[in-house]
């Protein structure tokens, strides 16, 4: 493990019961990119993402993450690691009886830290954050588009200042118009903090928008693990069938026009994208 890497996944196994998931799996995951996670229905996305937050069980195999072995942990450290990260899941989340106010304030409640008038101040940054009006405080999810619950979820994952942010599927259920909204905004959230992302995503547009580098689960092995252009590269049924649609062709060409083209601005190109490495290579 190097200082620049986020989470180090060393030749994991991860299962339910008798079925095996990931076996001799090996991805890392450096400080501050935005890596995306794709693969088949079912090869194991959400499993790897929820084993990394340690909602899964590692069977075999190390994990580092921010620079600690959590099984090496006890319970406090352990708590205090998970403070580090913020989590989006698929739907949102949000709690349904409480306010967009207190939903935010949620976890620094928890934390126990703050006094009332900081969790204030932190819950109206927050919401400037993600594009929301102090007026959104008051109303309850119900109340939301689905383009808000999103920008809420965000904004709740990010009150606790995560260094990690993990993402499952965040524009799921969302218009093109207000998925390409939230890629927007999680990119320059991103920009403006720093922080390291690491999602699960289908939406090939939200990967051209967002990604510094995607890795491709398959197997329950990481694939390849490169950029956008690169990983599409690789000749494998999965990666034909997903890269390599009408709409992923399209996306292809205006990506490999940006990067002919530098003054265009393109995730895929962003600067972190690197070769296709060792812990890529099929086995
Ligand atoms: N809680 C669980 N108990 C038992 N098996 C599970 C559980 N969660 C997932 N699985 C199994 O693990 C495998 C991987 O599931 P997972 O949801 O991680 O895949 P995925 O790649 O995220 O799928 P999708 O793209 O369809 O959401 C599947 O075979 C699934 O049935």
């Amino acid at each position: 493990m190097v200082r620049s890497d986020a989470i180090v996944l060393t030749d994991i196994a991860t299962r339910f019961g008798t079925h095996w998931v990931q076996r001799h799996l090996d991805l890392t995951v450096r400080c501050g990119e935005i890596l995306a996670i794709v693969g088949g229905s079912g090869t194991g996305k959400t499993t790897l993402l929820r084993a990394m937050m340690g909602l899964v069980p590692i069977a075999e195999g190390r994990m580092t993450i921010l620079g600690e072995n959590p099984q090496a942990l006890n319970l406090r450290e352990l708590i205090a690691l998970r403070q580090r990260w913020g989590v989006l899941f698929q739907q949102g989340a949000l709690f349904s009886a409480l306010t967009v106010y207190e939903n935010i304030a949620f976890p620094l409640l928890e934390w126990g830290h703050l006094s009332r008038s900081e969790i204030s101040d932190l819950v109206a940054l927050k919401l400037q954050m993600v594009g929301l009006k102090p007026s959104d405080a008051w109303k309850l999810p119900a109340e939301l588009s689905g383009g808000m619950v999103k920008r809420v979820a965000l904004a709740r994952a990010l009150a606790m200042e995560a260094e990690i942010l993990f993402l499952d599927e965040p524009t799921s259920g969302l218009d093109p118009i207000a998925a390409a909204e939230f890629d927007a905004l999680l990119r320059q959230v991103h920009g403006d903090i720093g922080f390291t992302v690491v999602m699960v995503s289908h939406d090939l547009d939200s990967l051209a928008a967002t990604a510094d580098r995607v890795a491709v689960l398959a197997d329950g092995r990481v694939l390849t693990v490169g950029s956008l252009i690169e990983v599409q590269q690789v000749d494998f049924p999965y990666i034909r069938a997903f890269f390599h649609g009408e709409r992923g062709e399209r996306l292809l060409t205006s990506l490999r026009a940006a990067e002919k083209c530098p003054t265009l601005p393109s995730a895929a190109q962003s600067g972190s994208a690197t070769p296709v490495g060792p812990e890529s290579a099929p086995r």
